[in-house]
């Protein structure tokens, strides 16, 4: 029998791990926060909602659907009251909102109705209703699905008709399918909407779709306006999206205001004619500020992952005994850390990509307002490919972290699980990620072609930071590099690596454009992305020194980086192979041993950091929800705190046992009588 306590040992192992980390665990947290301020402000904010009862979260998991939503509004309300009381700025209140973990209807008033308001509605109801917006005196959604249309946005059914005699428009739902369907936040919040509707003009010409701003229920009693119906679409899949109301409107006739029509770039005159916008695209802005910023928080996703699962299997002791006497710790299996490390890496990247986005994005958003869209094809094709690989990656991380947990990790306690249900459909919402990734191939053969374009010299001057892999098809003779384990050291070879598979790929799907294999447009989607993900972690990696980090402190995080590239390379394997990109050296057989000796090198090097690196992302336990990643490591004694509140526990015979459990032993015995 075990001599010593398994309990008291976890608490004993993390002492341990997170004393053999080598880095200054507040120069990390700045480099992930974007400076000391912007960590005080989180850690300030943070520190008051965790402090408050309207926040505590121990009754969460026992909660049902209706208890959910109603939980969800009771702490949105306390948010707003407490950026009163504390006059937080507007950047505190929305680090409150995401630090709530919690998918809420707010959320679609802050990230899709507002934006898209304040881009485009035009000057004078702007000045009618940004305030509001703003302080939330009234409360939007974004109502664009419909029940037969996704995907399509040309075929939605809804329609916003013209009357001139009145100066008005009038939007209606013509068919069952045209019922707007998925709305976050209507069913049962939001007062405004913003609603995409096909513009017909006197005469009958459908100009297709367009955005009006529509009342939806009362400012008075919260009802729902007359010739409008409106209600909740019920349960989502795995129990995600509890707290949010996603729902259905049907509209029957219903007038608004000609002003209502967001025209800041199209525009209908008084006597029903048509105003081009300046660029058919203007309106995409809103799109990519929420894909932009889809970046950051899937980045701060991952990182949640990363941190309850590398401290869990810090202190999780199974199979082997160790030199110790002790069974070894479940990090120290290649299989474990092979698995978990990488989602640190991933998190590392997203959350500094995201930084860089929110950067780029703003330009153009200025840009945008002064009618100036040069910016706006090349940060569509980077925000589309990002917000696919983000969000496919987040969803496989936070069930590879889970599964990583054993049995425990399937326990809702350990926290993983609802991120899981709550972060699936990011693959399907802003752009189905399938979809996206044809926008991507689009973009990268248009480059393609125009740099092959024969009325022109071919010139790699003109690349932009999305396809400047393709300078590698110039000149056209090429003699690809082989490499050894040693250069993959180098973060040089796997970005090398990456941007020769977007440009091979690239260029054989413009050759075969007429007769594609049906994974195409993912493999290159992919590809392309990867390739300018892999750029930009060679930008970050070469900036390390600017960032205050010492330079072993600098190697560490440089590591974590270089485990993002090499398992990339790693991943893509397939395409890079049968290119032949990849090339063995000095007489192996198998040229992708030196990459894979490369990832479980990385790894054991960052292993002793791993805790470390995790901390640095500054969770408190209240943050994490999760009893398999408290901070201390001690958690069977939260394991088993949590199990105490199971309602189940709380009688010893439940009421179950005289309505069902007693009738169906009494029936078996009955039966088994006669044979006994
Ligand atoms: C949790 C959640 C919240 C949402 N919130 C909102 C909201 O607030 N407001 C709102 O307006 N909408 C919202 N939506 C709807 C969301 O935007 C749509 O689900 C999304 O645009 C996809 O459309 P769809 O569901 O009709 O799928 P479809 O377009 O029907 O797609 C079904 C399948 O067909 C494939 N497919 C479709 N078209 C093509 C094509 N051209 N080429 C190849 N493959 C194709 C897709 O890849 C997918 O696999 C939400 C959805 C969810 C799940």
């Amino acid at each position: 029998m075990s001599a010593h306590d398994v309990n008291e040992q976890t608490g004993v192992d993390m002492l341990k791990a997170r004393r053999s980390t080598t880095l200054a665990l507040d120069t990390i947290r700045s480099f992930l926060h974007n400076g000391e301020d912007q960590w005080e402000t989180r850690r300030k904010v943070t520190q008051i909602l965790e402090r408050d009862a309207v926040f505590d979260k121990a009754r969460r998991e026992f909660m049902s659907r209706t208890e959910r939503y109603t939980r969800g509004m009771a702490l949105t309300n306390r948010v707003y009251e407490l950026q009163e009381l504390h006059s937080w700025t507007q950047h505190e209140t929305s680090i409150a909102i995401a630090t709530l973990d919690e998918q809420l209807p707010i959320s679609l008033h802050n990230v899709a109705f507002q934006p898209v308001f304040m881009l485009q509605a035009s000057p004078p109801l702007l000045a009618k209703y940004s305030d509001l917006i703003a302080t939330k005196g009234i409360l939007g959604c974004y109502l664009q699905t419909e029940l037969g249309h996704g995907t399509n946005v040309s075929r939605l059914e809804t329609t916003a008709t013209f009357i001139p005699e009145t100066q008005e428009f009038e939007i209606h739902s013509p068919t069952t399918t045209s019922s707007k369907w998925w709305i976050g936040g209507l069913g049962k919040t939001a007062t405004h909407g913003v609603v995409q509707a096909k513009l017909i003009l006197p005469g009958g010409k459908d100009f297709g779709p367009h955005l009006f701003f529509v009342q939806l229920r009362s400012m008075h009693d919260h009802k729902v306006l007359p010739g409008i119906k409106i209600g909740d679409i019920g349960p989502k899949a795995l129990g995600g999206f509890s707290p949010t109301d996603n729902g259905f409107a049907v509209f029957d006739h219903v007038r608004i205001p000609k002003e209502h029509m967001l025209s800041k770039f199209a525009q209908v005159t008084r006597d029903g004619e048509y105003v081009k916008p300046p660029h058919a695209k203007l309106s995409y802005g809103g799109m990519l500020y929420i894909r932009a910023n889809m970046v950051t928080s899937g980045g701060w996703l991952m990182a949640k992952a990363a941190t309850v699962a590398i401290r869990y299997a810090t202190v999780r002791r199974q199979g082997e005994i160790g030199p110790d006497g002790l069974e070894r710790q479940i990090i120290t299996y290649p299989s474990v850390y092979y698995r978990i490390l990488p989602i640190l890496s991933h998190a590392y990247v997203f959350i500094r990509l995201g930084k860089t986005l929110t950067k780029a994005f703003d330009t153009l958003a200025g840009n945008l307002s002064r009618g100036d869209t040069s910016l706006l094809a090349e940060m569509h094709a980077i925000t589309s490919g990002l917000k696919v690989v983000v969000s496919s990656t987040g969803v496989q991380d936070l069930e590879i972290a889970r599964r990583s947990m054993g049995g425990h990790g399937y326990s809702a306690f350990a926290g993983l699980g609802r991120l899981y249900a709550d972060y699936l459909p990011s693959v399907t919402y802003e752009g189905d990620n399938f979809v996206l990734d044809q926008q991507v191939v689009r973009a990268a053969l248009k480059s393609y072609r125009s740099l092959f374009s024969e009325s022109k010299e071919s010139t790699t001057q003109s690349l932009l930071p999305s396809s400047r892999y393709l300078r590698l098809l110039i000149p056209p003779t090429r003699s690809l590099p082989s490499f050894t384990e040693d250069d993959f050291r180098s973060p040089t070879t796997s970005i090398l690596l990456l941007e020769w598979r977007a440009a091979l790929i690239v260029e054989k799907n413009a050759r075969t454009v007429d007769d594609p294999d049906a994974s195409i447009n993912q493999r290159v989607a992919k590809a392309v992305t990867e390739a300018f993900i892999a750029a930009q972690i060679g930008e970050i990696i070469n900036t390390l020194g600017s960032t205050g980090m010492t330079e072993s402190e600098q190697i560490i995080v440089g590591k974590v980086y270089l485990l993002y590239l090499v398992t990339t390379v790693e991943a893509g394997l397939v395409d890079l192979l049968s290119f032949n990109i990849l090339n063995s050296s000095g007489g192996s057989r198998d040229p992708t041993r030196s990459v894979r000796m490369t990832i479980k090198k990385l790894c054991t090097e960052l292993l002793p950091e791993a805790i470390g690196l995790s901390d640095a992302f500054g969770f408190t336990d209240w943050e994490l929800d999760s009893a398999l990643g408290v901070y201390d490591g001690k958690v069977y004694e939260a394991l088993w705190k949590c199990v105490q509140s199971e309602p189940l526990n709380q009688t010893e015979v439940p009421t179950a046992y005289e309505e069902s459990i007693k009738p169906m032993l009494l029936r078996g015995q009955r039966q088994a009588r006669p044979k006994l």
